[in-house]
């Protein structure tokens, strides 16, 4: 194999890390991915004295027997479709950019975890390391979340790889082109046409945006700019409402009882999530058409996100190509 010109021999290293999965669509499965991810004080802001009990109380009790349920719904051949996407994504990227790197992904909550996956690639000579939250948008419960997970690894080293980020994306021009290619192809597959566009992002507690979270903002880029690019408008909304508080408005479903209860038809998407999901397959494509048709509403789509499709991968091909300047060959 011909080493990589540039540097002394060593590989390039490309983690993927996006959110994580349960093992398995059981309960068991279910808390054990719940407790870890909702234990995370950049997910639930509250203080833990107050948080833990009733996470372990009420949260965990009841929550994981009704996931598992839905996440059932949802579980394929090959596992979780986040997990599955994820691999694909890794593996095809790992084509495209050949034996110059080596490109590996991680979950910030459960398995394959970050720790584990970075010292893998180190074992594999890595000495510089390219790391892809598969977040378009920034948010601290995200992105800065498995900034934070990479830190306290390398905390832990003696030798360290030298490190860079992927930045956020929602602007990029390869992005809004990808999502423009998809969401034209999902339309014309389609035996209507919608007459609304629905871009559900993911929710967030509404205080995090006067904290200075610009998650919500480039939300709203993001929608814009794809808007202009179809040259029709898109709606936002925001999904998945966890607790008590405010969250950011308005909610996908509270817009998908509109729609339906105004004959409207719709097509939905999900332009945050860069890899289907619970949260997308369950909540968007299964409760979020019955919650439409119950309003009364007829026609419903629910497009894919960019998945491992040829526009997605186009697009993360691109991305990463761009952060791997001055270390990859040529
Ligand atoms: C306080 C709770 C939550 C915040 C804040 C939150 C932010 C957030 N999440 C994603 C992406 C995903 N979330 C997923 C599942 C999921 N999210 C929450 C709660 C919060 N998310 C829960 C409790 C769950 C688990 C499922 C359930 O019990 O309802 C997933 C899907 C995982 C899968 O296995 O398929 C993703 C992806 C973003 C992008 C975000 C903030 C911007
Ligand atoms: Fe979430
Ligand atoms: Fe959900």
């Amino acid at each position: 194999m011909t080493p990589p010109a540039g540097h002394s021999g060593a590989r390039i290293g490309v983690l993927l890390v996006n959110l994580g999965t349960p093992d398995a669509p059981e309960p068991g499965a279910v808390r054990r991915y719940l407790a870890e991810f909702l234990s995370d004080r950049r997910v639930v802001e509250i203080p833990p004295i107050l948080w833990q009990p009733i996470l372990r109380g009420a949260v965990l009790t009841t929550r994981p027997a009704k996931s598992a349920r839905a996440y059932r719904l949802i579980w394929s051949d090959a596992g979780s479709p986040l997990a599955a996407i994820t691999r694909a994504q890794a593996d095809a990227l790992q084509a495209d950019l050949g034996p110059a790197a080596r490109v590996t992904y991680a979950m910030r909550y459960g398995e394959p975890a970050i720790g584990p996956a970075i010292d893998a690639l180190i074992a594999a000579g890595c000495d510089r390391i390219l790391v892809a939250p598969l977040y378009p948008q920034y948010c601290g419960a995200t992105t800065a979340t498995a900034v934070d997970a990479v830190g306290a690894h390398l905390a832990t080293l003696r030798a360290q790889p030298s490190l860079r980020f992927l930045p956020p994306y929602p602007d990029d021009p390869a992005y809004i082109g990808a999502l423009k290619a998809s969401v034209e192809a999902g339309l014309a597959a389609l035996d209507f046409a919608p007459d609304v566009l629905l871009a559900s992002f993911h929710g967030m507690p509404e205080r995090t945006r006067a904290l200075g979270d610009p998650y919500h903002d480039q939300c709203q880029t993001t929608a814009r700019l794809l808007s202009d690019a179809l040259g029709r408008p898109v709606e936002v909304a925001f999904q998945s409402r966890f607790g008590r508080a405010r969250w950011l408005e308005p909610a996908t479903e509270a817009t998908l009882a509109r729609l339906g209860g105004e004959g409207r038809s719709v097509a939905v998407f999900a332009p945050g999530f860069a890899a289907d999901c619970l949260e997308t397959l369950e909540e968007l494509a299964i409760r979020g058409k019955q919650t439409f048709e119950r309003a009364g509403g007829r026609n419903f789509a629910y497009l894919p996100c960019l998945n491992a499709d040829v526009a997605g991968l186009e697009m993360l091909t691109a991305l990463v190509r761009r952060e791997l300047a001055g270390w990859l060959p040529g």
